[in-house]
């Protein structure tokens, strides 16, 4: 059934990294011997499903992009690297805009997740195909406390339906599109794409994925990503 659609990827890279503290950019830190970028974009290259990847960077890092990471490293089923915006969501409107006109299946991806598996990515297109909207995330695994800017706890969220969600997230690119035209036109600033098409009343399904796909963070994240690597060699 796959086959049968064409399928791009967005990945979102377009941050500053502020919170990594390192005056170059996150996603072009190496883990390993290659950038964070690389090794997500790696990924997506190799999956057989995938028709085209669009990257969305910096503004003043399209240049640097194609050079260091999408011609370095041969990624041929990059067709685009587009300017991004301010915000994330901004970002990936960008994206959206930039696919081939008859896209059926959007995958959006954190360009600081570089540990995705392939397996989740094939999973959650098969599930977008069947629901139109699909998430992939883990149980929380601590408890967690709504605080007070005082820094009181106010109280204790119920774990037991508490999921932490990650990328990819896949969908339905007509759905999608209609997510953030509708975010736009109500001012609406979200944190993740799944949430656009929550507003809309849609049912977004969620799989379950692993630990390991961290998102590249702040800087313990690159010693935590090196162990990662390691394991997976
Ligand atoms: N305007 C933005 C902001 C974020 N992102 C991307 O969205 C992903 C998740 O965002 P996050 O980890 O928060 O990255 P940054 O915004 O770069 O981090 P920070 O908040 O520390 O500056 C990253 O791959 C990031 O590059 C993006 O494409 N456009
Ligand atoms: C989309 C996301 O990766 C889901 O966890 C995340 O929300 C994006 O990162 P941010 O740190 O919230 O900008």
């Amino acid at each position: 059934m796959r086959k049968e659609k064409f399928v791009s990827v967005i990945i979102a890279a377009a941050g500053k990294g502020k919170r990594m503290n390192s005056h170059i950019n996150k996603q072009y830190l190496n883990i390993g011997e290659k950038p964070v970028l690389a090794h997500t974009i790696e990924v997506f290259n190799k999956c057989s499903f995938i028709d085209e990847i669009i990257v969305v960077t910096h503004p003043d890092e399209v240049a640097y992009c194609k050079e260091k990471v999408i011609n370095f490293f041969g990624l041929e089923k990059v067709t685009k690297v587009v300017a991004g915006g301010k915000e994330r969501q901004e970002s990936i409107f960008n994206g959206l805009k930039a696919v081939y006109q008859k896209c059926d299946i959007v995958v959006i991806h954190d360009g600081a997740r570089p540990f995705v598996r392939e397996e989740y990515i094939l999973k959650s297109i098969d599930e977008a195909i069947k629901h139109k909207a699909v998430g992939v995330g883990v149980p929380v695994k601590d408890t967690i406390k709504v605080v007070d800017e005082e820094k009181n706890i106010k109280n204790t969220l119920n774990r037991n339906v508490l999921w932490a969600i990650q990328t990819p997230q896949t969908f339905d690119y007509q759905l999608l599109l209609r997510a953030h035209k509708k975010a736009i036109e109500d001012g609406y600033l979200g944190t993740d794409d799944t949430v656009l098409v929550e507003r809309l009343g849609e049912k977004v399904r969620m799989l379950m994925s692993s630990y390991d796909n961290i998102k590249i963070t702040t800087p313990e994240d690159l010693y935590i990503g090196e162990a990662i690597l390691r394991n997976r060699k």
